[in-house]
């Protein structure tokens, strides 16, 4: 191994030294060779160097490819499948990026009138301009915005001074983790399967990756057994575990806790001296609320009461999700419980070192925690937006479970929440050595097929990380009413040929 790592490092000088370029692999941060990120990952390259080809085919009139549009099922982008957004963010938003408009003489033939208030309100509270940089926290009208709808929510104070707006719920995530991680020494507790920002981020900040299973057999239940398992093998390998996170409705698993489920893991925190990083972005995209309402852990840890009341933890929450699907906006807040003023210090100077968060997508923030009130002109359509999205998700995630289940060798979980379906897929022995062949995870390889026979891009297992022996695969329920029943269609033609190829 020495003899090893010595010609490895040789051979790193000789490449340094005869390399015309500065910047090489040898010689930038190994954390970031070493950190993945599927959800973009190969796949999605594979699917834009195909899509290139199909616009040559389309311009030169060929037919090069056995699909005419790539369908990218690999994201959690609702508005790249035609979802429109809400009209009372945009026309809001058009007046504020625009505030000549108000002085049009049709104005209030064009704009419904609490458009034109909420408007002006928001303008007069940032100086009449989204150009300038805000507050490294936030504006004060949207921190106020957030503190109130955390309120309306769980029933319990929350403080502007302790919310941070950010862009996207990635940059509070990320962060929050460059605040826990100092070096390999510390661990991060994360479920596998699990989003990979969590473990990318983990990688790029030198940390050590903590995975508990979910339990598939049992709807990707989180037990606390599991929890204790790997806390216990961190330990016993000299790694201190600094924090738990939960994602809730859980990406890619779809997964939504319950209570008493919410309380155990609380416990579990208090009892282990771990910080709580809940991720609830999902949490307008419950499927399943007669029976499991969404709860937030603030809520929990508020009724707990006691010492666990005062738990540390940070809850994330985001404008890509939910009924509002504003990715692009770049939105998200993070409110933070039970920290020290001190260390509250240093999150905000964090936040100070990238100077403000994107006004607009703080705006949108505002928008989505306030929206147009009963009585207001904009309030039903607003409500009839909302619902149809709401409605629109929810039949589309039990069409395509279902239609998932109907395949060979593939079962799903029911989806409870989030945007996605993430089924096994249980290979012939043929497939998985032609794969291994290949140099590819069993589940990619079965992917990259589909996406070759098909244009249909989801995400494999392997880039969530899955139960050793287990292929996934990732795929969000967002193609419209109208596209996605031809998707189900797709994937089930491909399944069964490619299951009768390997057979
Ligand atoms: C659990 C979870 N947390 C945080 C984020 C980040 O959201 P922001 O857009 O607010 O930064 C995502 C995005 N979901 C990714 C993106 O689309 N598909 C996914 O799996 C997510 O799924």
């Amino acid at each position: 191994q020495k003899k090893k790592k010595t010609s490895k490092k040789q051979q790193q000088i000789f490449n340094m030294a005869t390399s015309k370029k500065f910047m090489t692999l040898d010689t930038i941060c190994p954390n970031v060779k070493s950190a993945q990120y599927a959800v973009r990952g190969e796949l999605v390259i594979r699917a834009e160097a195909l899509s290139h080809t199909l616009q040559k085919q389309k311009a030169e009139g060929s037919k090069l490819l056995p699909f005419d549009e790539i369908v990218y099922c690999n994201i959690g982008n609702p508005q790249q499948l035609k979802q429109k957004p809400l009209t009372y963010f945009r026309q809001v938003l058009s007046l504020v990026e625009c505030p000549e408009l108000l002085d049009n003489p049709y104005l209030d033939k064009i704009f419904p009138a609490d458009v034109i208030g909420r408007a002006k309100q928001i303008l007069s509270s940032i100086n009449f301009t989204t150009g300038a940089y805000s507050s490294s926290q936030g504006i004060p009208l949207v921190l106020k915005s957030v503190a109130e709808f955390i309120e309306r929510r769980d029933g319990h104070p929350a403080d502007p001074n302790n919310i941070f707006l950010t862009d996207g719920a990635s940059v509070g995530v990320q962060r929050i983790l460059k605040l826990l991680i100092k070096d390999r020494s510390d661990g991060i507790l994360i479920p596998i399967p699990q989003y990979p920002l969590y473990s990318a981020t983990i990688e790029l900040y030198n940390g050590s990756q903590l995975g508990y299973l979910l339990n598939e057999e049992k709807n990707w239940g989180l037990e606390v057994s599991e929890l204790e398992k790997s806390y216990k093998e961190a330990l016993a390998k000299g790694i201190t575990p600094r924090a738990l996170v939960i994602i809730n409705p859980g990406n890619p698993t779809g997964q939504c806790l319950d209570r008493k489920n919410m309380e155990e893991i609380v416990e579990f925190c208090h009892k282990n001296r771990l910080v709580l990083l809940a991720d609830e972005v999902y949490q307008e995209n419950v499927y399943v609320k007669e029976t499991k309402p969404f709860i937030s852990f603030k809520k929990v840890v508020k009724e707990m009461g006691g010492d666990y009341a005062d738990l540390e933890m940070v809850s994330f929450h985001s404008v890509s999700k939910g009924f509002v699907g504003e990715c692009g906006k770049r939105g998200g807040y993070m409110e933070i419980n039970g920290i020290e003023s001190d260390i509250k210090a240093e999150i905000y100077k964090l936040a100070s070192i990238g100077l403000c968060p994107n006004v607009t997508g703080q705006l949108v923030v505002d928008l989505m925690v306030r929206p147009p009130a009963k009585g207001e002109p904009s309030h039903d359509l607003y409500v009839k937006e909302r619902d149809n999205i709401y409605d629109s998700l929810k039949a589309r995630a039990l069409l395509l479970n279902k239609a998932l289940n109907s395949l060979e060798g593939v079962t799903c979980n029911p989806p409870e929440g989030a945007m996605y379906a993430f089924p096994q897929i249980r290979l012939p022995q043929k497939a998985v050595d032609e794969a291994k062949k290949n140099g590819k995870a069993p589940d990619a390889y079965y992917c990259i097929q589909l996406l070759e026979a098909t244009g249909i891009c989801v995400v494999p297992g392997s880039g969530f990380g899955q139960k050793d022996g287990t292929y996934h695969f990732r795929t969000t329920f967002l193609p419209s009413e109208e596209a996605i029943e031809g998707v189900c269609t797709k994937i089930a033609d491909f399944h069964a040929n490619f299951m009768n190829k390997y057979k």
